[in-house]
C-alpha cells in the first residue's frame, strides 16, 4: 500500500481580502504522480508554493512524514521546484549548470530521540562523486554528449531537461513542477510529457504537477486533483475524473461534454427536452432536476427514423482521427464526435446508449456553460408526443431536401 508523505491540512490562504484557497484538504503518497489541474487563478501555484514552503499560508498544517512543516524554510525540506521558466546559468555549461547544487555544502543535522537537533556539521563532495552523480543524471534526462553545451545552444526542451536534472542531482524526496513545458511547442510538450512520466519512474520521487492542460494532466498522473475558485472539486485517477466527473464543473473542465438540464423521473429514467431517456443512474428524488452530462464520442449518429433525438448539422470540423460535429436540435446545441461524414445542413438521427448519460447532483456550475448546449423550458413544454411531430415533420423536410438515404 502506498505511503502518505504530504498532508495539507485546513489550508486556508487570502490575498488582502481575496480568498485564495478555502480550507483545502488533501494527501501525497510517496512516489506518486499527482497533478493540481485547473483554470487560471484557481490556487495552484499556490498550492504549490505552500507545500516548497514559499508561501506561508494563513492558516492550517503541512505535514510532511508526518512532520509539520509550516515553519521549515524550503531549502531545508526536501522538496525542490522546476519553473516554467528554468534560469539556467548562461555562463556555465551543462555539466555545470547540473552540478551547481551539489558544490553546495550540505548541512547534515544530527538529532536527538525526541527529533531535536543536537549538532550540524558541513559536508561537502568529492569531485569523483559529483561527476558520477551529474552524469548519472544526464543519462536519466537523456542529455548524455551534452555536458560541455552552453544552454543559449540548447533547444528549449533540452534547457528544460538541465534544469530537471538541476533539480533532481541532489535527491530530492519530492520535485514540484509549476507548468514546466508551458514554454514549448505542442510537439515537444506531448513528448516531454512520456519523458518526465518515465524520468519519475525511473527516480523514484513524488511529482506534484500545476497544469491547466487536462491533456497533459491525463497523460501522466496517476492522481489528478481539479481545483476551482480555491476549492478541490474532485481527486481521482484520470479514468476515474473522465468517466465519473463528479459535477457539471469537472465533466466540463476534462474532456469535452455536453451538459444539459434534466429531471429524473424514477431510478434509470431520465427526462431531458421533454423526452425520457434509460440511464443507468439511480439515487435521485422523483422529479429531481439533474445535470445530464454526455460525452461527444458516447452520441452515435442513426437514421433519423431510429433517432431518440431528431436534429441539423450546423458544422463539421475535421479533426484528423474523427469528426466534431454540431448538431442544433432546435436550439439546442451538441457536440458529437464522430468519424461519420454528415455534411452541413443534414438532418440526423441521435442515439445514446443508457451507460452514456452521466447524471448529477445540481450544481453551481449548472447553466455555465453555453457552448455546447443550453437549456430553456421551451422545448420540455412540448409533450413527447408534439417532439415526435416535430421530428416526423422534420424528417420529410430532410426527404425533401434530398438526404433519403
Ligand atoms: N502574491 C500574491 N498577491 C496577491 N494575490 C495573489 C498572489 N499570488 C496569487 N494571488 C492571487 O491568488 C489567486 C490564485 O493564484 P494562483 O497563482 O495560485 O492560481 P493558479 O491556479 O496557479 O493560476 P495560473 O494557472 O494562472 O498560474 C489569483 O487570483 C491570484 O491573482
Amino acid at each position: 500500500m502506498s505511503k502518505e508523505l504530504i498532508r495539507l491540512r485546513n489550508i486556508r490562504m487570502a490575498f488582502d481580502d481575496e480568498v485564495v484557497l478555502n480550507d483545502l484538504n488533501l494527501y501525497i503518497n510517496d512516489k506518486e504522480f499527482l497533478t493540481l489541474l485547473g483554470p487560471s487563478g484557481c490556487g495552484k501555484t499556490t498550492t504549490l508554493r505552500i507545500i516548497g514552503g514559499f508561501t506561508t499560508p494563513v492558516s492550517g498544517d503541512v505535514l510532511f512524514d508526518g512532520v509539520r512543516i509550516n515553519d521549515v524554510p524550503p531549502y531545508r525540506r526536501q522538496i525542490n521546484t522546476v519553473f516554467q521558466k528554468y534560469a539556467l546559468f548562461p555562463h556555465m555549461n551543462v555539466f555545470e549548470n547540473v552540478a551547481f547544487g551539489l558544490r553546495m555544502p550540505k548541512v547534515e543535522e544530527q538529532k536527538d530521540e525526541n527529533g531535536k537537533v543536537i549538532s550540524r556539521r558541513k559536508v561537502k563532495l568529492s569531485e569523483k562523486e559529483i561527476q558520477d552523480r551529474v552524469m548519472e543524471m544526464l543519462e536519466t534526462v537523456s542529455l548524455k554528449g551534452f555536458e560541455t553545451r552552453k544552454p543559449d545552444a540548447l533547444s528549449g526542451g533540452q534547457q528544460q531537461r538541465v534544469a530537471i536534472a538541476r533539480a533532481l542531482v541532489n535527491r530530492p524526496k519530492v520535485l514540484l513542477l509549476d507548468e514546466p513545458l508551458g514554454a514549448l511547442d505542442l510537439k515537444l510538450r506531448k513528448d516531454m510529457q512520456l519523458e518526465l512520466k518515465k524520468i519519475q519512474q525511473q527516480v523514484g520521487i513524488t511529482f506534484i504537477y500545476v497544469t491547466h492542460d487536462q491533456e497533459e494532466a491525463l497523460t501522466m498522473s496517476d492522481t489528478i486533483v481539479v481545483m476551482d475558485k480555491g476549492c478541490i472539486q474532485q481527486i481521482g485517477t484520470p479514468e476515474d475524473i473522465y468517466n465519473e466527473p463528479k459535477n457539471a464543473f469537472v465533466a466540463d473542465f476534462i474532456g469535452e461534454s455536453n451538459i444539459i438540464d434534466g429531471v429524473m423521473v424514477r431510478d434509470k429514467l431520465v427526462k431531458m427536452y421533454g423526452r425520457e431517456f434509460p440511464c443507468l443512474d439511480g439515487g435521485f428524488a422523483e422529479n429531481e432536476p439533474v445535470d445530464v452530462v454526455i460525452r461527444p464520442e458516447d452520441i452515435d449518429i442513426v437514421p433519423v427514423d431510429q433517432g431518440q433525438l431528431v436534429g441539423t448539422v450546423t458544422s463539421v470540423t475535421f479533426k484528423g482521427m474523427q469528426y466534431d460535429i454540431i448538431v442544433d436540435f432546435r436550439g439546442f446545441k451538441w457536440l458529437i464526435q464522430t468519424t461519420d461524414h454528415s455534411p452541413v445542413g443534414a438532418r440526423i438521427g441521435v442515439k445514446i446508449d443508457p451507460d452514456g448519460f452521466h447524471i448529477m447532483k445540481k450544481s453551481q456550475y449548472s447553466g455555465m456553460f453555453g457552448d455546447y448546449s443550453s437549456y430553456s423550458d421551451e422545448y420540455d413544454e412540448l409533450s413527447d408526443a408534439e417532439a415526435l411531430d416535430e421530428d416526423e415533420g422534420a424528417e420529410e423536410e430532410r426527404r425533401e431536401e434530398g438526404y433519403a438515404e
